[in-house]
């Protein structure tokens, strides 16, 4: 493909572009779990499928920092590990989040088992990994960049589902409140790799492919949690099973 290259504020506004129109906040899962309208067991089915992705975001990182040329970026994507995995047992993001899926009632060794995920999820998340280890690091850094529209997102959840659901509690949720902090932390390194290293227009086009493809990821979770666990009868076998309300 040939083309002109945009400067590098017009190639944010277009990363921008596609987050305002793919972000996972505009999926009518998401919307049903922020406005009240799921029943516990629905919850229960989002916590632990994203528990998932939670669980291999450090992997993610992990090959990513094996591949990066300098200590420069390599500290700066080391701080993810350990936002993630914490520095001691029981801390870190994704202890936070099974402190999410015990507060909604889910058997923590269940959760960790993996063996209640939907076959989507395991495929969706496992794609983005692949997609990280695989790809260039200009791609793998610019599909991190859905973090740049997830403090909004975090923000309709936490009040959304605190005020919808009397089995949420604000320690269950508390997995979000440095993620509010971390995030935008992340994403603006992130993005100011990508305006500075996204050069040519084929560099600009493979990082805008790279937001879609992350976009993509995140739409076939809820996608999947849709189909299975909305209408009666559609939960694959093996997958978590909600108890009759
Ligand atoms: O709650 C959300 O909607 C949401 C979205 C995203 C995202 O946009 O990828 C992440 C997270 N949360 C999150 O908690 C998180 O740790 C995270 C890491 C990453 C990443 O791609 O490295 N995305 C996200």
């Amino acid at each position: 493909m040939t083309g002109h290259a945009l400067s590098p504020d017009g190639l944010e506004a277009a990363l921008r572009a596609i987050g305002a129109e793919r972000y996972h906040n505009l999926h009518p899962f998401h919307r049903a779990l922020h406005e009240g309208r799921l029943a516990k067991g629905q919850v229960q089915a989002w916590a632990l499928n994203r528990y998932y992705y939670q669980c291999r975001i450090p992997a993610k990182d992990a090959t990513l920092l094996a591949r990066l040329p300098t200590a420069e970026l390599r500290r700066e994507w080391r701080r993810r590990l350990v936002d993630h995995d914490g520095d001691a047992p029981g801390t870190g993001g994704v202890a936070r989040w099974l402190k999410l899926t015990d507060g909604v009632g889910l058997d923590r060794a269940y959760v960790e088992s993996l063996e209640g995920l939907l076959p989507a999820t395991r495929f969706a998340v496992d794609a983005y990994v692949d997609f990280v280890r695989d790809r260039p690091i200009l791609e793998a850094i610019a599909s991190s960049l859905t973090e740049l529209f997830s403090p909004t997102i975090i923000s309709e959840r936490v009040a959304g589902m605190l005020r919808h659901y009397d089995f949420v509690t604000p320690e269950a949720l508390a997995y979000f409140q440095p993620r509010l902090t971390q995030a935008p932390r992340d994403s603006d390194f992130a993005l100011a790799y990508v305006r500075e290293h996204a050069r040519t227009a084929a560099e600009q086009k493979s990082v805008l492919d790279a937001l879609t493809f992350k976009c993509a990821v995140l739409w076939s979770m809820l996608d999947a949690l849709d189909y299975a666990y909305v209408v009666p009868g559609r939960i694959p076998p093996g997958a978590f099973t909600p108890e009759p309300a």
